[in-house]
């Protein structure tokens, strides 16, 4: 059975997708929706150059392009067509049309892929036929160098640790059967100069963190060395913050019988310790975002450095990290592999969990047991979205415990309800705001977050947005929002959507905007900008899930779309389930909840298999 492949539809006949000339197979495959302009002219210009005339061939390069524009790193050209008999066309795009099966005259899987790697574009390097996939350079070559390097630092000896010293202080920073599972891995980890450390939201990965932060701190004092040289990183300033907070509160904590001892010694061998984004870590170079500061000859100062959220990180920045890592530092990957992959290309930390996982066991650290009691039905419900049980996940949502809930978007009162929530909440964060209360402003936006699949469409960011803004206006008696002609106010969440190195702004910084006197102020990642200095920002009533990894909120609301948006799947149920502390409500049909648990967010990489060796 083939698969259906996703294709966008339109009715302008002037849509900056279709190509414009395109000849033969590109424009077939163009106008039925499955290439864009881009894909084509990527493929026409390569195949140009080199004078290769295959339309097969030209197709292949195409869908490679496309691959990597939905975030694969190669494409499995057998998985398209049916032996040659055309292939089904699952028609989701802008139009808003349903499902629709277009036969396409897909060359014969057969001999495709062979017909490529004989190609000039081949020969010339452009494109890489292996391991059955086909490869655009650039990715097949960072595959390689990631594959390389991890298989070099897991072969090269291990660090030298003082055992019995290593064994008493876990026992003290992991004290008895509570924490086992989290001593086996940081006893682990300190054994070793690779580790992924995986583990779904609340089950002990930052105490896990500080802890061995703790140990190896320890060890580099005893064994007569400097002070350990610590990198604390994340994909976006917010999960940095988060990881670095966390840090803190863990290395802080009051002792307790039968909690980790932190001494004041730990405290003192660990104090300064910042946490911030990789971009940073790695140093930003102007004028490239794939290029850094720290490379293989430039290499990272650090003993030790640890990556919170890497199921965020895409294949180039992980191809940039490993080479940027000493050798004989110790590399901490730490995610939950079951989360939405990197915006850009790859698939990274899955395909290490998987690779890595059968190819050493040992290197991959996973911890289990839930600590979160208070949310013990978000576990339940984020375990059976993994289990991928539909119906178990629809009971989970019907026992009404209040800490989840699932209502219909036909469901009146529930969607009233839904209503009187987002207008309260953005009145107390506005009633802060106004009031110059801007870190009692900032805590309340972060009470309760709404998540969306799309930025566009009814069930989108940018629709939300603008109602909540209208229902912000209305009980607050004032015209609110850009739609209003009042693009700034008091009370406005924003999101800040590109980097700005000038003012020390991330990609996913979040903040909200604060009257001070007459001024307006907006405050973020601990700093506070005049409103005009900001650039790339956009109203953060709502958000995408995308965007929403590596933050969590008290209460979270997840709309999802109609069953047949392809982005509806499940790593994004997951992830958007997961953000919430306390409670879940998700709004949509239970057909939607059937679609999301059964579509799998699956992306081509050969990562997994070549680690697997
Ligand atoms: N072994 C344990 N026994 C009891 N409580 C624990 C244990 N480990 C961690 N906790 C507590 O559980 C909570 C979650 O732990 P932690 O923050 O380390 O998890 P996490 O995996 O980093 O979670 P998240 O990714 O959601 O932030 C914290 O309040 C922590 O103090």
């Amino acid at each position: 059975m083939t698969p259906a492949i996703e294709r966008w539809t339109s009715d302008d006949p002037h849509d900056a997708r279709l190509a414009r000339g395109a000849t033969g197979l590109l424009r077939t495959f163009n106008e039925a929706g499955v290439l864009t302009a881009a894909d084509v002219h990527v493929a026409r210009r390569t195949a140009d150059v080199v004078g290769e005339d295959d339309e097969t061939v030209r197709l292949a390069v195409a869908l490679a392009v496309r691959a990597v524009r939905q975030g694969s790193v190669c494409v499995d050209l057998g998985s398209f067509g049916d032996g040659g008999g055309g292939g089904a066309v699952d028609a989701v795009g802008t139009g808003g049309a349903g499902t629709d099966d277009v036969p396409l005259p897909w060359p014969a899987a057969g001999g495709w892929l062979d017909r490529v790697a004989a190609s000039p574009l081949a020969e010339r390097s452009v494109v890489r036929a292996d391991l059955g996939l086909l490869y655009l350079d650039r990715y097949w070559r960072e595959e390689q160098q990631v594959h390389d390097d991890l298989v070099a630092r897991l072969g090269a000896p291990a660090p030298a640790v003082d055992e019995p010293l290593l064994e008493r202080s876990a026992a003290r920073l992991f004290p008895g059967d509570a924490y086992a599972e989290q001593r086996a891995a940081a006893l682990s980890t300190a054994r070793r100069s690779t580790t992924v450390l995986t583990g779904g939201p609340g089950r002990g990965k930052t105490t896990t963190v500080a802890g061995l932060l703790a140990l190896l701190a320890e060890q580099a004092e005893h064994s007569g060395g400097r002070r350990l040289r610590i990198a604390l990183a994340a994909p976006t300033g917010k999960a940095a913050a988060r990881l670095q907070e966390a840090v803190a509160d863990a290395l802080g904590a009051r002792p307790e019988p039968g909690r980790p001892e932190f001494t004041a010694d730990d405290r003192r061998r660990l104090s300064g310790l910042q946490a911030g984004t990789l971009h940073r870590l790695l140093g930003w170079r102007p004028g490239s975002s794939t290029r850094f500061r720290h490379d293989r000859v430039g290499r990272l100062p650090h003993d030790v450095v640890v990556v919170d959220e890497t199921s965020m990180v895409s294949l180039t920045l992980m191809a940039r990290l490993l080479e940027a890592v000493r050798p004989d530092a110790r590399l901490v990957l730490v995610g939950d592999p079951d989360q939405l992959a990197s915006v850009e290309a790859g698939a990274v930390l899955a395909d290490l969990v998987t690779g890595l996982g059968e190819r050493d066991g040992d290197v991959v650290a996973a911890l289990v047991t839930d600590h979160r009691s208070e949310s013990a039905a978000i576990t339940r419900l984020a375990a059976a979205i993994q289990g991928g049980d539909p119906e178990a996940v629809l009971a989970v949502l019907a026992a009404g415990d209040g800490v989840v809930e699932l209502v219909h978007p036909d469901d009146e009162a529930g969607l009233t309800g839904l209503q009187d929530e987002l207008t309260r909440h953005a009145l107390d964060v506005r009633g802060l705001a106004l009031a110059g209360d801007a870190a009692g402003a900032l805590a309340m936006a972060e009470r309760h977050r709404l998540l969306c699949a799309h930025r566009a469409g009814p069930w989108g960011v940018a629709h939300w947005n603008r109602q909540v803004e209208r229902w912000l206006g209305e009980a607050s008696g004032a015209y609110l929002g850009a739609a209003a002609g009042a693009e700034w106010y008091p009370g406005r969440p924003v999101l800040i959507t590109a980097n700005d190195y000038g003012l020390g702004l991330f990609n996913g910084d979040t903040g909200v905007v604060v009257a001070e006197g007459e001024r307006l102020r907006a405050h973020v990642g601990g700093a506070s900008f005049a409103v005009s200095r900001l650039g790339d920002v956009e109203t953060l009533h709502a958000m995408t899930v995308h965007k929403s990894q590596g933050s969590q909120a008290e209460t979270v609301t997840v709309l999802l779309p109609d069953e047949a948006a392809p982005l509806l799947t499940r790593e994004l149920f997951y992830t958007a389930v997961t953000r919430a502390r306390r409670r879940v409500r998700v709004v949509g049909t239970p057909d939607a909840v059937r679609a999301a648990v059964e579509r799998r967010a699956r992306r081509a990489t050969g990562l997994a298999a070549r680690l697997r060796g």
